[in-house]
């Protein structure tokens, strides 16, 4: 198996690792302006079954590839990239080349984490606010990436998320975040999110690094490989 390097190495917008890589994030920029329209529009009845249809048969056809699941195993052929390549890729919140990202972007400034992150309408909890939902496991994401500032890299304890105001939509949003006391393997951390220069969202995080390192995870048992979500047609 290919060495597990840098499982934090999701920082910086960095260009993608090969034209593999270009390609999926195109398609997921797509995918994410398809989001957008989805819940932004409404074509009359019929023209939505066509446009399902269609969606449909472009998702049969992209799957008619060889399947990858998980990315241990995007790592093995050693064909797709690093660890931390295809970790930068496909993070559900700051991964490019994943459409459920919105996403998030960070990087370090002297002791300092500093992340960005623009959420469009698909996000909107309270009317034209960022989901709660959303807002915590932004904050997640932001500082699981800072505490490399404490070169300890763990799992997340708990999250206390506090909401001062609403975290308005499709507006660029500041975090920053910073270490505040390292006891062993616990690495205790605050952040916060700003919009507008106004402070929208805070939290303090506890990470701990596991007994036995980040890279024992790759011991833990695999779930099921095969997803079938349900068809428009079925019903669902
Ligand atoms: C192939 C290798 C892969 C490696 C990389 C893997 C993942 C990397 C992930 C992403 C990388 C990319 C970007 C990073 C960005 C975001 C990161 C997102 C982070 C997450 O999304 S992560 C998911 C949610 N997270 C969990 O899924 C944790 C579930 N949990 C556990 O996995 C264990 O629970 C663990 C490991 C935390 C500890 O287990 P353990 O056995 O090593 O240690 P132990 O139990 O002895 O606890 C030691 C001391 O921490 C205290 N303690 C424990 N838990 C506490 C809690 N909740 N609150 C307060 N204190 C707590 C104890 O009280 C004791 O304290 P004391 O020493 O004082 O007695």
């Amino acid at each position: 198996m290919t060495e597990l390097k840098n499982p934090f190495a999701s920082e910086e917008i960095t260009a993608p690792f090969n034209e593999e890589w270009q390609a999926k994030r195109r398609v997921a920029a797509a995918v994410r302006l398809l989001t957008e329209v989805l819940v932004t529009s409404s074509p009359d009845t019929s023209k939505m079954h066509d446009i399902a249809e269609q969606l449909e048969n472009t998702a049969s056809d992209f799957a008619s590839s060889p399947r990858v699941y998980g990315r241990l195993d995007w790592i093995e052929s050693g064909q797709h990239g690093s660890f931390g390549q295809v970790s930068h890729e496909l993070n559900p919140l700051a991964g490019y080349s994943n459409p459920l990202a919105p996403p998030v972007t960070t990087r370090i400034e002297g002791d300092m984490a500093i992340g960005r992150c623009f959420c469009g309408w698909a996000y909107e909890g309270p009317p034209g606010s960022v989901h709660g939902g959303y807002v915590a496991a932004i904050f997640d994401q932001f500082m699981g990436f800072a505490q490399k500032l404490g070169k300890r890299p763990g799992m997340t304890g708990y999250l206390n998320v506090s909401y001062h105001h609403r975290t308005p939509l499709t507006t660029d949003l500041h975090l920053e975040a910073r270490i505040t006391k390292q006891e062993g393997r616990k690495t205790f951390m605050e952040g916060k999110m700003f919009a507008h220069d106004e402070l929208t969202a805070s939290c303090e995080a506890l990470f701990i690094e596991p007994r036995k390192g980040m890279y024992a995870l790759k011991q833990q048992a695999r779930p099921e490989e095969v997803f079938s979500p349900p068809t428009a047609r079925s019903g669902a």
